[in-house]
């Protein structure tokens, strides 16, 4: 598979405290990833990294296949590249229907003048119809938002994600606050997702890690402690004192 990001040798200070230190990794073109780590270890850090917010002392964030490094770009020119991010808490427009949330995300060609005259065509429709189909909420189309479960404003904000056609995907804890059946949906529509686009999951809960069937980065203290499938990572002696230890 080849390589869609590369975060090379980077470290962040922060106040004198090195957070990232010597970060080195790489992510695949369509590829599901799990990234780990106890509390601090760096992982929200390594998603600022990426998407622009934080300035690394250090290093470099290689990306696509022009080998472009990131870290010369501002964060909207990093977002128009094609790197989408999920917060914690859902950020959807609660007073608009699902289906007006969904429609204003699209990937369109839309400076201030060809916004002001906006009208959906039939391709949007379509494609609205089929983001609301992925994500499971087409029986919600004409529902305000803001009365959507917890789980379902999640999967919207996910939809409003994948409407700009991301090449990937950083999703930070998709699984918190979820009921079990809502935690299994989610799992289902990141890996669909995944067939397409890197998908990059920073998450907690283990068993919401071992559904994704993925590769697993574990970062400790700013650096990688150990990668491979879950299993491999968490019978690490290192990975298990680090857990135990907190
Ligand atoms: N803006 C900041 N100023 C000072 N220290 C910071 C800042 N952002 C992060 N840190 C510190 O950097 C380290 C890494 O933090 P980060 O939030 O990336 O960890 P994390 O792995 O995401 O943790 P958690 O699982 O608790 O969200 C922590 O020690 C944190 O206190």
């Amino acid at each position: 598979m080849s390589t869609l990001l590369e975060v090379s040798g980077v470290s962040v200070t922060f106040d004198g405290y090195k957070a990232i230190r010597n970060l080195s990794f790489r992510i695949g073109e369509a590829e599901m990833r799990a990234i780990i780590g106890p509390n601090g270890a760096g992982k929200t850090t390594f998603m600022d990294i990426v998407t622009g917010k934080t300035r690394p002392d250090e290093g470099r964030v290689i990306w696509g296949e022009k080998s472009v490094n990131l870290l010369r770009m501002n964060e909207a020119r990093i977002a128009q590249e094609g790197i989408g991010r999920k917060f914690q808490r859902p950020t959807v427009f609660e007073d608009q229907t699902v289906h007006a949330n969904l429609l204003m995300s699209l990937r369109n060609p839309r400076g201030s003048f060809p916004c002001l005259f906006y009208r959906p065509n039939r391709r949007d429709q379509v494609r609205v119809e089929e983001l609301a189909e992925e994500i499971g909420l087409s029986g919600e189309l004409h529902r305000k938002s803001g009365e959507l479960s917890h789980g379902q404003k999640q999967w919207l904000e996910i939809g409003m994600l994948l409407a700009q056609e991301p090449r990937l995907l950083l999703v930070d804890e998709p699984a918190a606050g979820m009921t079990l059946a809502e935690r299994e949906h989610t799992t289902d529509l990141l890996k669909e997702a995944a067939k397409t686009r890197a998908v990059v999951v920073v998450e907690h809960d283990m068993e919401f890690v071992r559904r994704l069937e993925c590769k697993v980065t574990v970062l400790h203290e700013g650096s990688v402690l150990a990668e491979g499938s879950l299993d491999h990572v968490t019978s690490n002696p290192q990975v298990i004192e680090v857990y135990l230890g907190r």
